[in-house]
């Protein structure tokens, strides 16, 4: 538990969550070469996200080359970097500034030569993104491993940090033959939400929520983020990755470590990761039970206005790989603070009114008889938009007009918008050469330790594979 006299040592609200502010960037020159540039994400995330990055910063200059086995040319890759620059909104002078520069190099990512060429071509201070699946990553480390590299190199890379537990070991220990740790970023993009690295200040800089983030007054956590997204063409990914892999190992344990872990004495890379491996450390499934996992997939149903397939009848779907698209986990962490409190993770795809947040539900007061809450919840809920960064805070109030009556009021706290996306904001550290919002290595690790019980039962198919229609709310009794 946090010593609360000593507020010399408490995070400065003003400089909470100590994300880097874009307007300082360093007008340092860089390149990012970016190998799996023909990737749906280099396109959707990666590109725009830079985009936003250097539309703020104005001062910060970057030139994208792309790279990927498949030839290019350089005309077609300027339009594609164009166009994806501008369908995110980006400022014309920062389009045409990266689109002038930018350009393709045809590049095998597991041949030392070659990426020896690539970097060569690299006109700023290298930075090499490897957004490829999970199995490339370590090809690439071990042909790097094969040439000198620039002493000023920096490496990102892209989730899911290996297969499982056994290769993410791997994948570190290639990465490690390459960089330091401190040159190395791996990228998940929650750590750029504006609600997770608001976590800090909102549980650190209100005495009255510190006081209570415990489990003398919390009875459960929910860290839920169901989307109404479904497959969006991304079988050759999903399919192959599940919710479980694609969102709960990484993110949402992300998020879970930022809510339940102890104070760091400083917001710097090494005090707040240490405190979130930490924590990691002491997470485990309830019970230790794999059962208490649940898995289910979605059927047919309408979404919104757009009618969903079955997930099996999705095209490029291969049905015998039972993945699911909605995946939950009951977690316990084992510190002082969260005993006995159960930790509920859930993602799922195409569900209908989705819920993202972060409820802390706290546990019902002992109000004098004749004033029960009006429902069978606990008193006050405290809720922390995933998207948007709203803090909603349910309490009981008494009615105006009825003193006996107690009624659910909601208070509700909006920050604004930030200037950033999550995953612009995780850019910016990467070019800004902070690794604060990087997933350090140990807890990319701890990350897999947590769900190898699950994914091992689950391969066994010990879990049923549940169905639920697209559009609903999903399994209803879990
Ligand atoms: O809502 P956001 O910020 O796009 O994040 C959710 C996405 O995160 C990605 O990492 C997952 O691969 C996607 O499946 C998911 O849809």
């Amino acid at each position: 538990m946090s010593d609360q006299s000593d507020t010399t040592t408490q995070p400065d609200p003003d400089t909470v969550p100590g994300i880097p502010d874009a307007e300082s960037l360093e007008p340092t020159k860089r390149t990012i070469a970016i190998l799996g540039a023909n990737g749906d994400l280099a396109k959707r995330l990666l590109i725009p996200g830079l985009g936003e990055v250097v539309d703020a910063a104005r001062d910060i200059s970057l030139q994208i080359i792309g790279a990927a086995r498949t030839p290019q040319p350089n005309e077609e890759w300027r339009a594609t970097v164009r166009a994806s620059l501008e369908d995110a909104g980006i400022g014309a002078r920062t389009v045409d500034a990266l689109v002038s520069t930018t350009e393709f190099i045809p590049t095998d990512a597991s041949d030392p030569d070659e990426l020896r060429a690539l970097l060569d071509a690299c006109t700023g201070s290298p930075i090499l993104y490897i957004a490829l699946p999970p199995s490339a990553g370590r090809k690439v480390a071990e042909a790097l491993a094969q040439i000198d590299l620039p002493d000023d190199l920096l490496i990102a890379i892209e989730k899911p940090f290996g297969d499982d537990l056994a290769d993410a070991q791997a994948l570190n220990a290639a990465l490690a033959e390459v960089v330091p740790e401190e040159r190395l970023w791996r990228i998940d993009h929650f750590l750029g939400n504006a609600t997770v690295l608001g976590m800090l200040g909102l549980r650190f800089g209100n005495r009255l929520l510190e006081a209570g983030w415990n489990a003398e007054q919390i009875e459960k956590v929910e860290i839920l983020y169901d989307e109404e997204l479904g497959l969006e063409g991304r079988a050759a990914f999903y399919d192959q990755t599940g919710a479980l892999r694609d969102m709960l190992q990484s993110h949402l344990l992300m998020v879970l470590a930022l809510t339940a872990m102890e104070r760091p004495d400083a917001v710097t890379p090494t005090d707040v990761h240490d405190r979130i491996a930490e924590v990691l450390g002491a997470v485990r499934l309830w019970k230790d039970d794999p059962s208490t996992a649940r898995r289910a997939r979605y059927t047919e149903g309408r979404v919104g206005d757009r009618l969903f397939p079955s997930y099996v009848d999705e095209p490029d779907v291969d049905a015998s790989r039972e993945t699911e698209t909605l995946a939950q986990l009951l977690l316990q962490v084992d510190t002082p603070r969260w005993q006995g409190v159960p930790f509920v993770l859930r993602s799922g795809k195409g569900i209908g009114d989705p819920r993202r947040e972060v409820a802390m539900h706290f546990r019902r007061s002992a109000a004098p008889t004749g004033l029960d809450a009006p429902d069978g919840h606990a008193d006050t809920v405290l809720r922390m938009s995933l998207k948007g960064g709203a803090v909603h805070l349910d309490l009981i109030v008494t009615g105006a007009d009825d003193v006996d009556g107690l009624r659910r009021v909601e208070l509700e706290a909006d920050p604004g918008a930030a200037t950033l996306s999550a995953y612009a904001q995780v850019l910016a550290g990467l070019l800004q050469e902070n690794t604060l919002l990087s997933v350090r290595g140990d807890i990319a690790e701890q990350c897999w330790r947590i769900v190898t019980p699950v994914v091992t039962a689950w391969a066994a198919g010990e879990t049923p594979l549940e169905e639920y229609e697209a559009g609903s709310a999903g399994p209803t009794d879990w």
